[in-house]
């Protein structure tokens, strides 16, 4: 596909870069224009050459009149017999006949406009969910990412667009301005620079007043995101009970308020500053205009010039000026979207690696080793992992264990490659994977994450996003089900797997916890990778369905390897080999009788719950 952004690459600015506005510089115009105009072309080439042609008629609109109706004065003037009215009614008939043609012609441009405008926001939108797509999942645990994803979605709904359309609207006023100036001219050309002169004013407050309104959207994004995302607490089903169950909802409407008041305060301080700049441009151009016409009455009242021309003069300064205007709301269009249309592309050229330098991925391996991993959140000041080694070979059932907060889950990330190691490697069979190709690596791995994903899309579906690729092998989909032991209750749904999930949509059914659970440990099973992570795969699950899964574990996950993540230490006691984490580090490992001998912090655990379970009993 043709690139629109293709060629205006520099290095990408970084996300610490953009804590600030950037500012619209002019000489970068013509190239923002450029790039919205090949943006628009790309999304929409039928629409965009459509409504560009249409534009450009509709602007012949404002210069028809005054140059057919100069003509057709003359010709009036000129004839006194009958032949000659008959031209002259003819050529009328011809200039009201072309009105009502660029008459429709603007119709037609206004209605396809908004196609085109919604073309555009799709394209941009698929631009921008390339980029969320391909990043890094580190990024989404910056907010200047967030703000920045935030800033492109509003911009691409309408900026792009309103780019686009300033320019025609300019085009479009131009050719009128040029009609009028070549008339000016023609009675006095002095008289032309010094009109255009009155235009400056207008197009510097277009300039300073689209900084002004992206200055303070730029500093409303985190208080808007906030805003959107206490509105969804207010408004989302899984929100719903907790919001009722603690009474918040006047609590966090009150919050939500609060944030909206400042908004609406924020826009009226802007709206009212932009006014100020308009208000002072126009001032500066009603003077500059004075200053050509005085001088112009005064020369004509001294006898400088036939009074006859000194109306026609003044007549055309003052439609020149009012053409400045016409081209000015243009060019205010094209300024206040300039600065968004920048930030937009900036976010855009904020590409994940290129997929030429990644190495390719071996498709598994014999012995997994990893060696001094070191991971720090990008939002944490000490780190989750310090120096982790481990070692996992095929077929392995490994267990990690450790308190709340010690790096199980953070370690699980990191040997599914969704996150890089800042310290440290993974190896597979000796060959350090770091400049493999995540997304190969991810294709041989199986992750059941302890906050899995509950899709509202049917029952069979919800499996199948294990590997979508194979979403149509119902017969696999079943048996994933079955291991998973979803099957029964899959079976029973109004209608069975092809129902759909959660209530919100029609037709949909809710399930259980452990029922959702199931599905998520089905969509794993049915991945059919060779290594299986399994993060707390039971926590939701009845005392019978967990043991009756670890018994059947090792015969569901045969020769795969596995690595499994639980606060149980009945489930992890038949492990190989058991990996105990504290504070992000390995504190102790070994079998579960190695450990229990050693009598270190896995055996002081065990016992605490074993006790548990014996006070209870
Ligand atoms: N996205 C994050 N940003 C910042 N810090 C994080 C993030 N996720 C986890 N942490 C921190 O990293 C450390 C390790 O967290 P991790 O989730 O790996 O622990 P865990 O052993 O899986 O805990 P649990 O048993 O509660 O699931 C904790 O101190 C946690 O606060």
């Amino acid at each position: 596909m043709d690139d629109p952004e293709a060629g205006t690459a520099s290095s990408p600015v970084t996300a610490a870069e953009l804590t600030e506005p950037p500012r619209i510089e002019l000489r970068r115009l013509p190239a923002l224009a450029a790039g919205a105009v090949r943006l628009a072309r790309t999304a929409a080439p039928r629409e965009f050459l459509l409504v560009a042609v249409l534009q450009a008629l509709g602007g012949l609109g404002l210069v028809l009149p005054i140059l057919g109706g100069r003509e057709l004065l003359s010709r009036m003037l000129d004839t006194g017999s009958g032949t000659g009215q008959a031209d002259v009614l003819w050529q009328a008939a011809v200039v009201l006949g072309l009105l009502g043609l660029i008459g429709l012609a603007t119709a037609v441009a206004a209605a396809r406009d908004d196609v085109l405008s919604e073309l555009i926001n799709r394209y941009a939108m698929g631009r921008i969910l390339d980029v969320a797509c391909t990043v890094d999942l580190e990024e989404f645990e910056r907010p200047e990412f967030h703000n920045r994803l935030e800033r492109a979605s509003m911009s691409a709904r309408i900026r792009p667009h309103q780019l686009t359309q300033g320019l025609g609207a300019l085009s479009g006023a131009l050719m009128g301005t040029a009609g009028v100036a070549l008339a000016l001219a023609a009675i006095e050309p002095l008289l032309v620079p010094a009109t255009l002169l009155a235009g400056v004013p207008l197009w510097l407050a277009g300039l300073r007043s689209g900084q002004v309104l992206f200055d303070a959207l730029f500093r409303l994004t985190p208080a808007e995101r906030e805003r959107s995302y206490l509105l969804e607490l207010l408004t989302d089903r899984r929100s719903a009970k907790e919001v009722r169950a603690f009474g918040l909802g006047g609590y966090l409407r009150g919050r939500w308020e609060r944030r909206t008041d400042e908004r609406l305060a924020e826009i009226r301080r802007t709206a009212r500053r932009r006014l100020r700049i308009t208000l002072v441009a126009r001032f500066v151009s009603g003077i500059a205009l004075a200053a050509v016409l005085v001088p112009l009455v005064a020369y004509a009242a001294r006898g400088g010039m036939p009074l006859a021309d000194a109306g026609a003069a003044a007549t055309a300064v003052l439609l020149l000026a009012s053409r400045l205007r016409t081209a000015a709301a243009g060019t205010d269009q094209l300024f206040e979207a300039a600065p968004f249309v920048q930030d937009l592309r900036e976010f855009l050229k904020e590409r994940e690696r290129p997929p030429a330098l990644a190495a390719p991925a071996p498709a598994g391996f014999r012995r997994l080793t990893v060696e001094g991993l070191t991971f720090t959140y990008p939002s944490a000041d000490r780190p989750a992992l310090r120096g982790v080694d481990l070692e996992i070979g095929t077929g392995q059932v490994i267990a990690l264990v450790g308190e709340n907060g010690s790096g199980k889950t953070t370690l699980a990330k990191l040997l599914s490659h969704l996150y890089r190691p800042q310290g440290g490697r993974i190896s597979y069979d000796g060959v350090d994977v770091a400049g493999a190709d995540p997304d190969e690596l991810r294709g041989s791995i199986a992750v059941l994450f302890q906050d899995f994903q509950r899709y509202l899309l049917p029952a069979a579906d919800n499996v199948a996003m294990g590997r979508w690729e194979r979403i149509d092998d119902q017969g696999a989909i079943e048996e994933a089900a079955a291991a998973a032991g979803a099957d029964g209750f899959l079976d029973a749904l109004p209608r069975g797997y092809r129902t759909l999930l959660g209530p919100e949509f029609a037709g949909g059914v809710d399930l259980s916890g452990g029922q959702w659970q199931r599905i998520a440990l089905a969509r794993a099973f049915f991945r059919d990778a060779p290594f299986v992570i399994l993060d707390e795969p039971t926590a939701t699950l009845d005392a019978r369905a967990e043991y009756e899964l670890f018994e059947r574990l090792r015969t569901l996950l045969a020769g795969r390897t596995v690595l499994l993540i639980s606060h149980r230490f009945s489930t992890v006691r038949t492990a190989d080999h058991i990996y105990v984490l504290d504070g992000g580090r390995v504190a102790e490992h070994g079998t579960h009788d190695d450990l229990m001998a050693a009598g270190g912090r896995y055996a002081e655990l065990f016992a605490l719950q074993a006790a548990g379970y014996l006070d209870t009993v």
